[in-house]
């Protein structure tokens, strides 16, 4: 079976991605199957950039084909923040509830309330061949956090179809409608041509035999 390693240290990705691809024919691994390997630095500009170095880097280290996503919060009135820097929002070391504390002063007063969440998922192979899927939803800020369920900034994210916070659905619902469930839509629908990719481009572990 076809081995594919997260690369992600976040457990509530984790959660969905693993949900999401359940049905497929994969050995999903995560980064705490192995050893200590250094953290990537996101310093990218783009979810795209920031993707494609966690999947590609993972997948160099291991010898795994690695599937990452990098996604963020971009909010209209703060000019597109946080951006690439959600999960570092409130600082390096910041913890979601910092995080959704600092969105909500630097919200204070603003009548422009419009959001999306954006997600890319990168399917790197250790050469550096990478495939990219991309998925945005839409909503709305809320004044005060709404609902105990889902993780990040989801109990601020108000999606007007459901008339609630993405923390007061189920994480199937929520996988129905959200940036990374839209873009793992696409990779389960392309689930095969990417299990042929795979096939044709991942590196053969050949054993040689020394002759003396
Ligand atoms: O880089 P990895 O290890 O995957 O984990 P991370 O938490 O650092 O992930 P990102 O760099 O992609 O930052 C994304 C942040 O955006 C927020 N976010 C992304 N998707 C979300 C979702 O579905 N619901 C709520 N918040 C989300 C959340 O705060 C994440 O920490
Ligand atoms: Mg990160």
């Amino acid at each position: 079976m076809n081995i594919i390693v997260l690369a992600t240290r976040n457990k509530g990705k984790t959660r969905e991605i693993r949900e999401l691809l359940k049905s497929f024919p994969i050995e999903i691994k995560n980064l705490d199957d192995f050893g200590p390997i250094p953290e990537v630095e996101e310093d990218g500009e783009t979810f795209d950039d920031n993707a494609y170095k966690k999947a590609a880097f993972a997948a160099r280290v291991l010898g795994y084909p690695a599937m990452s996503d990098d996604s963020g919060l971009v909010v209209t009135a703060l000019g597109g923040k946080p951006g690439v820097r959600s999960a570092r929002y409130a600082g390096e070391t910041a913890t979601d509830a910092d995080n959704c504390e600092k969105l909500l002063r630097e919200m204070k007063g603003k009548e422009d309330r419009s959001a999306a969440f954006e997600c890319v998922i990168s399917i790197a192979i250790p050469t550096g061949a990478a495939l990219t899927y991309e998925g945005r939803c839409e909503g709305e800020i809320l004044e005060s956090p709404q609902g105990e369920n889902g993780f990040g900034y989801d109990p601020l994210f108000f999606f007007p179809e459901f008339g609630k916070s993405f923390a007061e659905v189920s994480m199937a619902e929520k996988s129905r409608v959200s940036h990374r469930g839209k873009a793992l839509q696409e990779v389960a629908q392309e689930f095969d041509k990417i299990l042929d990719w795979l096939d044709i481009n991942m590196p053969r572990m050949e054993t040689f035999t020394c002759k003396s």
